[in-house]
């Protein structure tokens, strides 16, 4: 039976990142007790809104710096977004140059150890892993451990397991551009394949005419905000063109604009995004939902506190166990 969740296979609504920059430790822990942030946010993302439907291969594109890992990285839940919803259907693989490899195991013991923590059993395991050990073109050195691997050699690794473990929707972040020739070209080949059964890509690549030639709708993220997000074609242009204009800059010019759009991320609120969301006519209890912060930082707070005030009871307790009867 379809729903109305069948018709997605990523929502994402008001997506934040933001990320504390603290120059001390003391500073850090000093941010904990008072709750005082200021001067030490960083917003990589700033709301950002989309949602993809199955069977769409997306680019994400963006000069360096604007947010394209840390959005991947939210989408693969590594990281937390600040605040946002975000609702997935389907399981997520992650292609990216050192991806989730355990660098002290060898090769063959990332593979299982990756395959069980996708739920597969040892059985199954067995099966699959001389067609991803051949995948990988590695050969003897998949016994050895990663952390004597190239980067190459640890790409193919990744690469082979993931595209292993059947994905609904698979994220591949510049993963492709590490590697021999021969190999990139039949991961390519694998990611056809995927694009053939109808799965869902993400695909951050610095290569244009990549994005052209693989995708049917491109994301341009510029500074954590989004620029633009529809069929490739469009999006793909209007993104060369700011590029060009980039590159037609001064190098003082750019150098300006780059400090104006990290400045713009630094004094960022969230109340910012209520009032866009208020202004385009979301309703409030909507906009509470997708602007309520995920505060891990409040967390920690709080944990800090019951810690602290159970520790001072503690001490209470013994002194009045000795001394108080
Ligand atoms: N853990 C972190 N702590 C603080 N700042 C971070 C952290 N991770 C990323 N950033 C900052 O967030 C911004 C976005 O980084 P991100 O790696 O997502 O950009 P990107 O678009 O993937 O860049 P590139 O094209 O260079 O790979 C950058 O300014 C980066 O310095």
């Amino acid at each position: 039976m379809s729903n109305e969740n069948d018709k997605f296979s990523v929502r994402a609504k008001g997506i934040t990142k933001n990320f504390q920059l603290f120059s001390t430790q003391s500073e850090k822990l000093k941010s904990i007790f008072t709750g005082n942030k200021d001067g030490a946010n960083f917003w990589a993302l700033r709301g950002l809104s989309f949602e993809i439907e199955p069977g769409d291969v997306v680019g994400i594109v963006g000069t360096n710096g604007s947010g394209k890992s840390t959005l991947l990285n939210v989408l693969s839940g590594v990281i937390p977004q600040t605040s946002g919803s975000l609702e997935i259907n389907g399981k997520i693989g992650v292609v990216a140059i050192n991806e989730g490899l355990n660098w002290d195991l060898t090769g063959r013991e990332n593979i299982r150890l990756k395959q069980l923590m996708m739920g597969m059993s040892n059985r199954e395991i067995d099966a699959a892993m001389p067609s991803i050990i051949e995948f990988s073109e590695l050969g003897e050195f998949i016994d050895q451990p990663v952390k004597d691997y190239s980067s190459g050699m640890r790409s193919k690794l990744g690469f082979s397991i993931v595209t292993h473990n059947d994905p609904d929707i698979l994220i591949v972040d510049e993963a492709l551009s590490v590697g021999d020739q021969n190999f990139s070209k039949k991961a390519l080949g694998k990611i056809r394949e995927f694009i053939a059964e109808g799965k869902t890509i993400f695909f951050v690549s610095h290569d244009l005419n990549q994005v052209r030639e693989f995708t049917n709708k491109v994301m341009w993220i510029q500074y954590g905000e989004m620029r633009a997000f529809g069929p490739t074609k469009t999006v793909a242009d209007q993104y060369q063109a700011f590029t060009r204009q980039l590159d037609d800059m001064s190098e003082d010019d750019r150098a300006r604009y780059v400090t104006e759009q990290k400045h713009y991320q630094q004094i960022f609120t969230i109340d910012q995004l209520r009032d866009d969301y208020a202004r385009k006519g979301l309703p409030e209890s909507e906009i509470r939902r997708v602007t309520r912060l995920r505060s891990f930082e409040g967390f920690s707070r709080l944990s800090l506190m019951i810690t602290l005030s159970a520790i001072i009871l503690m001490i209470a307790v013994v002194i009045w166990m000795k001394f108080g009867r």
